[in-house]
């Protein structure tokens, strides 16, 4: 858990590091079941872990909610004399899945508390246009409901019952 700022907002958030090794793929995936927000991480060091990605895009497309927010991470910038993938090409992958991207390193803290404002703030905008449109929905029920309560007072006898069929 960690409590994030947003616009002046504290976030509370669950974090789950999931490993990434093969043999512990079926517990994994129940991660992605319940995560409204997701980073896919590569190391920029190592081309294969950038390759990985794109399973690990399918399996979130696979088993992790409809509309959940992701955001793709090129983390060990420290390691900028060992880098095997240039950002240009994390930047290409991200526009290919219409993602935010960011290099990062966990070592000196480039660029985590951003990721992890950024990935929070696009889950709360995912939930506001739900929570919007909740709300819409609710206030048409409501007008409905006051026409028909309108409807009912029409033939003027304040106490009769409101629906009758007889
Ligand atoms: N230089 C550098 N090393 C890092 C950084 N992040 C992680 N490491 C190192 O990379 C190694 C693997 O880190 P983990 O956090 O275990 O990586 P992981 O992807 O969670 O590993 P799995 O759970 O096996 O998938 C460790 O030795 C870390 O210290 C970073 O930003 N920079």
């Amino acid at each position: 858990m960690k409590t994030i700022d947003v616009d002046g907002i504290k976030v509370r958030i669950q974090i789950w590091d999931t490993a990434g090794q093969e043999r512990y793929q079926t517990i994994t995936k129940q991660y992605y079941r319940r995560a409204q927000g997701i980073f896919l991480v590569y190391d920029i060091t190592s081309e294969r872990s950038y390759q990985h990605i794109m399973k690990w895009a399918s399996d979130v497309d696979e088993y992790a909610p409809d509309g959940v927010q992701k955001i793709l991470i090129g983390n060990k910038a420290d390691e900028s004399q060992k880098r095997q993938v240039g950002a240009d090409q994390g930047l290409k992958l991200a526009k290919e899945y219409g993602m935010d991207f960011f290099e990062t390193s966990a070592c000196t803290n480039i660029n985590i508390k951003e990721s992890f404002t950024r990935l929070t703030e696009l889950v709360l905008q995912a939930h506001k246009k739900e929570l919007d449109g909740l709300r819409m929905y609710t206030t048409d029920e409501l007008s409905i409901a006051e026409l028909n309560e309108d409807d009912s007072k029409q033939d003027g006898s304040e106490n009769s019952p409101k629906a009758c069929w007889c």
